[in-house]
Parts: C-alpha cells; structure tokens; sequence
C-alpha cells in the first residue's frame, strides 16, 4: 500500500449476485500526455485515470472471501469469512472500512456503478438522483439476482455522502445500437412499445472489449467478430465496426447460453407445462430458473467450471458439452446475423482461464474458418492471439475490465464529457 497517497479518486462499484467489488482510481492532470505519466495509466483513452487498488468480496451466501489487490495484482490483504455469516449490507460495510483506512486523506470526486438493467430509457450513463432512482428501482423485477444489489450501495452513499455524484453504467446500454428485428419479440406489438423487448447485457464488458480491438486486431474492429463473455453469468455478443448488432440475452439475463446457475433459452411452453403439472408460481418458477439450473442444475455437481473441469462424474462431463454445444450454437447464430466472422473473442473468468473450453469452442468453430495455434508458445496470460497466423478468422482472449469501462464514463461525466 502506498502510504498518506493523496489527490482526487473515483471510486468503482461493482456488485453481483454473489459478490461486491469496490475499485479506486487515481486521477492525474499529467496522465494524458503522450510521454509521461505513471505506469499502469489508463492511455487508452488518454484519460487520466490510474488503478491504485482493487479489494473485492466473493463467495456471498456460500463461502465468502475478502481479497484486495494493488494495481499490478500483488496481494494487500486476503480473509475468509464462516459460511453465511456475511450479508452483502456487511460486505459492502467492510470494503467501505478497508479503503477509508488505506486512502484517509482523499479526496472522492464521484463514484461509478455498475448497474444491470437500464430499461428502454436509460441508453447511456447518467447522474443518479431521485428520479433516475425510481426508474432504477422499477427495474429489479427484470434483473432480480442483479438489480437490488446494484441499487443499495448507492442508496448508501446518498446518505452517507450526500451531494456527492454517483453515476450508473448500465450493461444495457452498448446494445442499443441493435435493429428493431434483433430487439422485437414476436409477440403482440403493443408489448414492445411496453418495454418488453430484448435488451441484451454485459455491454460495459462489450465495450471494453470494442475499444482494445483497434489496438489488437485492425481487421477485428473494422470486421465482424463475435465475443463470448464466459464468467458465472455467460452471454455472447456480435460486434459489427466496434458496435452491438445482436446478443445472446434478452429481457433478462436468463435467456441465451446456459449459466452457472440459470438456465439460458429455454422453450416458453416449459414453463407453462411446470405451472400446470406442478403448480409453480413466479416465485418458484424465479428459483428453478435462476438459482437451480445452468451447469449447477445439469452436474448436480457445481456451477463453478473449476470444480466441473477436475470432476470425474459424467453429468459434470454432460455439462461442460452443453455449455460448449450451445455456445457454438450462438456463435452460428451471430455469424448469421453478421453476414460472417473475422474473429472470435474469449473474455471473463471462464473465457480467460479456461482453456480446455476455448479448445472444444475453437474445435466447432473449423466450418468458419478458424485453425487453432496449436505451436504452444504464446502467453498463457492477458491479451493473446489464439488461432494461427494463417487461420481465415482469427480467435483471440482478451482479459475484461468492466470497472475501467466504470471509471471511464464517471470521469468523463464528472469532466463534463459525457
Ligand atoms: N482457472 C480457471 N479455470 C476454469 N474456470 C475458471 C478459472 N478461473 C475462473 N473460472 C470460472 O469463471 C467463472 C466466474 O467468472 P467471473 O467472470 O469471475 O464471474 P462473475 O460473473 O461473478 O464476475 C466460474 O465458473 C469459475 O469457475
Ligand atoms: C448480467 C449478468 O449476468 O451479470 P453477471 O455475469 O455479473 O452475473
Ligand atoms: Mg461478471
């Protein structure tokens, strides 16, 4: 830790379903000149925005664990808590109490959110105040496993720092550059108009990811490219010129690939069958769909693709060749929809380290084009090519910084850019 650091911070919120992440930026005058600045600077926009530190907790309802971790990834402090005795409320407390006692003299400028669900209105980052909230809150009924987490903390901070800005940055909003064909159900028109469309998430994830593949790949941001975002939520989106034109979720981050717990597309008439055969309510049918399905559900075993990659029981295998299975499913499907393909992008903690995953993905993927890089030699970390110099459609990993994406836009609001 760097002691008595001073001068003025952003402050990052991320918070899931299992987990609070809380991220501090530095702020640099000089950071944006094209030969200073700090290591470990955001240049790539030429924002001055500096990581200092990350401290996040996990594992919320079934082991939890405290980790904080300097810019360049180094331990600061790591703790395990006994099973369930940790609230998200006294998470979120704590990673509050770490970071006052590492910064005592900063100065907080604002503090970005990660926030799910932005609806049909909310298509870009904005200022939160009381109006912005009610919209928020009419929300959580289409994002019950996101929204109410997203939501608290920054009720939290109206109190305890009132007047200081908050901004939310929404998942939604990158998709909105999507065609009516790709948004509309087809049910009747009038529910369209209510809201009840697809909305598509993960796009602050997207969005990093679009703004590294001018850098990476100049055939990639000026091409067709799929990115399959892998973590305990999974989604896959198509990017046409950097922008969203389809994504595998819909109206809620249950449709399209199976999740660590959820289930993914699923044939609406399931659910009509349940209710009638079992008298399932909305409530029940939230639990089974949410919490009980995805790899969770299939194994029998663990939704963590860790525990399914060692585990020698045939639903774990059964899993892991569904997860691969509809995933090149939806790969076709965007390929589809983007007339071809000139790269393929793996991101989030399962795309990022799971490579015998990648591997069965790449294998489906030879009809496309693509020819693994069998060589051996490229870097197992960070940003890596992963097909071959002469493979038609190129395939890549590139490590996701969604609370960069945060930062980035809290900045530029608070800067008057926005
Ligand atoms: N080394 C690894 N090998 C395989 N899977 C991994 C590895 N590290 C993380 N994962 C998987 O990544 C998933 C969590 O992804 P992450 O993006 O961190 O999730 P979240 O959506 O909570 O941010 C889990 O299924 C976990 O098992
Ligand atoms: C939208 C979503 O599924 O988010 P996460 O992957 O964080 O669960
Ligand atoms: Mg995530």
């Amino acid at each position: 830790m760097k002691p008595g650091l001073e001068g003025d911070f952003i402050a990052v919120v991320n918070a899931g379903s299992s987990s609070i992440k809380l991220s501090m930026y530095s702020l640099h005058a000089d950071n944006g000149s094209a030969t200073g600045g700090p290591a470990g600077v955001d240049r790539k926009d030429a924002s001055p925005l500096r990581l200092e530190l990350q401290a996040q907790v996990e594992g919320l309802g079934t082991s939890p664990h405290f980790d904080a971790r300097h810019a360049d990834g180094s331990p600061a402090v790591t703790r395990d808590w006994p099973v369930s005795t940790l609230t998200h409320d006294r998470a979120l407390d704590h990673l509050v109490e770490f970071v006052q006692h590492e910064f005592p003299k900063i100065e907080l400028l604002g503090i970005g959110h990660r926030v799910v669900h932005g609806g049909a209105q909310l298509d870009r980052p904005v200022r939160v105040d009381d109006e912005v909230m009610a919209q928020l809150e009419a929300l959580v009924p289409l994002a019950p496993l996101h929204q109410p987490h997203n939501l608290t903390p920054i009720r939290r901070a109206f109190e305890a720092l009132p007047g200081l800005p908050q901004v939310a940055c929404f998942d939604t909003a990158f998709h909105r550059t999507q065609s009516i064909e790709s948004e509309i159900f087809a049910l009747p028109y009038a529910m369209y108009q209510q809201g009840i469309r697809r909305y598509g998430f993960h796009g602050l994830s997207y969005e990093y990811i679009a703004s590294r593949l001018p850098a990476l790949s100049p055939s990639m941001a000026d091409g067709r490219v799929v990115v399959l975002h892998l973590g305990n939520g999974a989604s896959a989106c198509a990017l046409r010129h950097g922008h969203s034109l389809g994504s595998s979720m819909g109206f809620t981050a249950l449709d399209g690939l199976p999740m660590g717990t959820r289930s993914g597309a699923l044939d609406p008439g399931v659910l009509l069958y349940l209710m009638d055969r079992d008298g399932l309510d909305a409530r029940a049918l939230e639990r089974l769909l949410y919490k009980e399905s995805g790899l969770l559900g299939l194994s029998g075993v663990s939704s963590d693709m860790r525990a399914l990659l060692t585990s020698e029981a045939p639903r774990a295998r059964l899993a892991i060749e569904v997860f691969v299975h509809r995933i090149s499913h939806e790969i076709g499907a965007l390929a589809a929809d983007l007339g071809g393909l000139d790269g393929l992008v793996f991101t989030a903690g399962i795309g990022e380290h799971a490579e015998p995953i990648r591997r069965k993905v790449l294998e489906r993927c030879a009809w496309l084009g693509l020819a693994p890089d069998d060589s051996g030699d490229r870097p197992e970390h960070g940003e890596r090519r992963i097909s071959a110099p002469w493979s038609r459609c190129e395939a890549w990993v590139i490590p996701t910084d969604e609370a960069l994406m945060v930062a980035r836009h809290t900045y530029a609001l608070l800067a008057g850019h926005g």
